[in-house]
């Protein structure tokens, strides 16, 4: 158990800089200054989810691993054990489309609080995860948290004359709605959309 103990804590601290890393590039490739995301997410939590599969012999098509779903925080580190399995998925214009995993890299997905804070410049990526009919897969998601007690709405950096597109929502209340309800694509995220 130490053992483990100590694998997971120099793992998450590393992809954690990684994830401080791809926040500054993504605010500068946005065009608003690199600190200003990494701020939001640097010191707060780190969420870890390992997902197990077990295969489905029968009918795998019929069955879901993972119900569609957005991510309730800003940036996912994914990674999966046996890169060869296909699992995930992801949505665009109305269609699922299967994300090869690369041996030693990872998936980096978009959630809620980028969108919102970057008034949709960044869009929270819809996936579920599929199974196989005979292999297992195992794939591990860290989830960059803001603080609990932010009030997550778009950033002045990133509106600059653009219209103010998300609603503002303590974030505490809308984990505790996100978890409460069922996972159901976008559903969550739609809800804070403003009227254009
Ligand atoms: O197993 C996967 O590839 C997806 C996992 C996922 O979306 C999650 O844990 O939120
Ligand atoms: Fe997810």
């Amino acid at each position: 158990m130490k053992f483990i103990r100590h694998s997971v804590d120099v793992y998450s601290s590393e992809a954690r800089q990684l994830a401080y890393r791809l926040l500054e590039f993504m605010a500068r490739g946005a065009g608003a200054e690199p600190a200003s995301l990494r701020a939001v997410f640097e010191g707060q939590t780190q969420g870890m989810r390992v997902n197990y599969y077990p295969p489905c012999r029968q009918q795998a098509d019929r069955v879901l691993g993972l119900t569609a779903h957005t991510d309730a925080c800003g940036l996912t580190l994914l990674r999966q054990k046996n890169y060869d399995v296909q699992g995930l998925q992801v949505k665009k214009d109305g269609k699922w489309f299967a994300v090869k995993a690369r041996e030693g890299a990872f998936i980096v997905n978009v959630g809620d609080v980028l969108e919102i804070m970057s008034n949709g410049k960044f869009k929270s990526v819809e996936h579920r995860a599929v199974i196989h009919p005979t292999k297992q897969r195992i794939s591990v998601a860290l989830f960059q948290h803001p603080c609990g007690d932010m009030v997550v709405g778009p950033l002045p950096e990133f509106m600059k004359g653009d219209k103010v597109r998300y609603r503002s929502t303590n974030y505490q209340d809308y984990l505790k709605q996100f978890y409460t309800a069922k996972l159901d694509g976008r559903m969550h995220l739609e809800r804070l959309k403003l009227e254009q």
